[in-house]
């Protein structure tokens, strides 16, 4: 039975990254999804407003929805300090398992935690299954229409807490208008918009961030 585009990905990773090394798996991800099959990794351009987002919320506690082959979960994981963790959900069981094994050729794997399921299931069960008090930052990369109700779920799940801060990939393309709706127009949140450009590809998009103000 022929491969999947995210089993090839990951058997390019496997062949020529170099094990333990999280920049070297993601520079051989963004090589392959550039020059032989596109895939939908945040890539290097917006990647690096995810690092800087990344540092300035230094988090102890960080959580992504929408896992895929795991390139972000690498990408977040290296800057995160001794002891720091990141929770990050993925429900497709074939994608779960190619990021598994990118996650562990990487080695981060002590500081990723990867939970199979859909975000709606598993964000209610953060407090008390995966002892988590509140999130420090939350990466939105998941199916662009379930932004908005996994916020209002975190912050219904009491997850979010002052100075929280949520990042969110492809404002632009495919959008995700409800979600900058929301977020623009709560009081609840502080929001930054971040122009760049799709991964791969000249076409523009953006990522917001948005600081939950308690
Ligand atoms: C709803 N709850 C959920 N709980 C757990 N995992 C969930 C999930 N929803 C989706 N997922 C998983 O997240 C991933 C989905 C991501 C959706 N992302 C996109 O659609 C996307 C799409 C594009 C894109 C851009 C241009 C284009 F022409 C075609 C696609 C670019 C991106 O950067 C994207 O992030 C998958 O691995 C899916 O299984
Ligand atoms: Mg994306």
């Amino acid at each position: 039975m022929n491969q999947s585009k995210e089993q090839r990905i990951l058997n390019f990773v496997l062949q020529n990254a170099v094990r333990g090394d999280p920049c070297s798996v993601m520079d051989t991800i963004d090589k392959y999804c550039s020059q032989k099959e596109w895939a939908m990794n945040v890539g290097n351009e917006k990647g690096l407003i995810l690092d800087k987002t990344v540092e300035e919320a230094n988090p102890s506690v960080a959580l992504e929805l929408g896992t895929y082959c795991g390139y972000s979960a690498v990408r977040i994981s290296r800057l995160l300090k001794a002891g720091a963790r990141l929770l990050t959900v993925e429900f497709n069981p074939e994608f779960a398992a190619i990021a598994k094994q990118m996650i562990e050729f990487a080695g981060v794997q002590d500081k990723v935690k990867l939970l199979e399921g859909p975000s709606e299931e598993i964000i209610p069960q953060l407090k008390k299954k995966y002892e988590v008090d509140t999130l420090d930052f939350v990466f939105l990369d998941h199916w662009k229409d379930r932004y908005t109700p996994d916020t209002i779920l975190l912050q219904e799940c009491n997850l979010l807490r002052k100075g929280s801060i949520l990042l969110a990939d492809n404002i632009i393309f495919p959008g995700a208008p409800d979600f900058l709706n929301y977020v623009r127009k709560s009081p609840h949140f502080k929001c930054t918009n971040y122009p760049s450009h799709l991964e791969y590809m000249q076409v523009e998009d953006a990522m917001e961030k948005a600081v939950f103000l308690g």
